[in-house]
């Protein structure tokens, strides 16, 4: 808009200048005017600079390349961490739903997440269970005990948590609960509130499914992008 407005003003500013030149030409002479019909080389010399001029016009107020790229989607990483195998199958249908809508997603167990990949990541989906005595599931236990010991800066990532758990266990969904937790201590960016499954509770997986970007959302998402970053 600004740049619009810009280019504008110094098409008025030549404009003016150009007259005021015009004007002095004019006044400059103050004897009578050569009116006799100029030769033809004059007549050829005018035409191209005028079709100079044309081209110049036209190359100038050609649509420039646009500063900002239209807005790239962000990939999805939906992180699971199981020990009978539901929050792999819940992460399975996470992937899918988003790539239906879209989106570019993947489907990472938890023991293949090392830190310095995690602080790369922009959308970051964790579905996890809780084993044992509130105890993460086996191959979640080394992220637990290295990743989650440390304190990253990890206010660049968004996040949200899927817990699974029973609520009949003393710790219902500790892990997540623990996960969701770290991950706020370490400012990650929550995009939603955690979401615990009692039992594989069908009603809770509908909020989650739910809380995915749908299509139309993205698109939606993607127009307000474009018009921020435009101004
Ligand atoms: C041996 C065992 C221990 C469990 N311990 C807990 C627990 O401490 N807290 C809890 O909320 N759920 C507990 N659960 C329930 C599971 O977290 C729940 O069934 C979950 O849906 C399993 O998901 P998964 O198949 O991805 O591991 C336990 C389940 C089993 C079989």
């Amino acid at each position: 808009m600004h740049g619009r407005l810009d280019t504008q003003l110094v098409n008025v500013f030549c404009l003016m200048s150009l007259s005021v030149v015009g004007i002095l030409f004019a006044t400059w002479s103050d004897g009578v005017w050569w009116i006799a019909t100029p030769r033809a080389d004059r007549w050829f010399i005018a035409m191209i600079i005028l079709v100079a001029f044309a081209v110049l016009i036209w190359w100038s107020s050609r649509k420039p390349a646009s500063a900002h790229p239209p807005p790239t989607r962000a990939q999805w990483r939906v992180i699971y961490a199981t020990e009978t195998g539901f929050a792999e199958e819940i992460a399975k249908q996470t992937v899918l739903r988003l790539q239906t809508s879209g989106e570019l997603a993947e489907r990472l167990p938890i023991d293949e997440v090392a830190l310095d990949a995690l602080l790369q990541y922009e959308r970051v989906l964790f579905i996890v269970s809780t084993a044992g005595q509130g105890d993460p599931p086996e191959h979640a236990i080394a992220f637990a005990d290295t990743v989650m010991a440390e304190s990253p800066d990890l206010s660049g990532v968004h996040y949200a948590v899927l817990a699974l758990g029973d609520s009949s266990y003393d710790d219902y969904c500790a892990f997540g609960r623990q996960l969701d937790q770290w991950l706020q201590w370490v400012g990650a960016d929550c995009m939603f509130d955690r979401i615990d499954v009692d039992d594989g509770d069908p009603a809770a997986l509908d909020r989650w499914f739910a809380s995915l970007p749908s299509d139309s959302m993205q698109k939606i998402c993607d127009q307000q992008r474009t018009k921020a970053l435009s101004r």
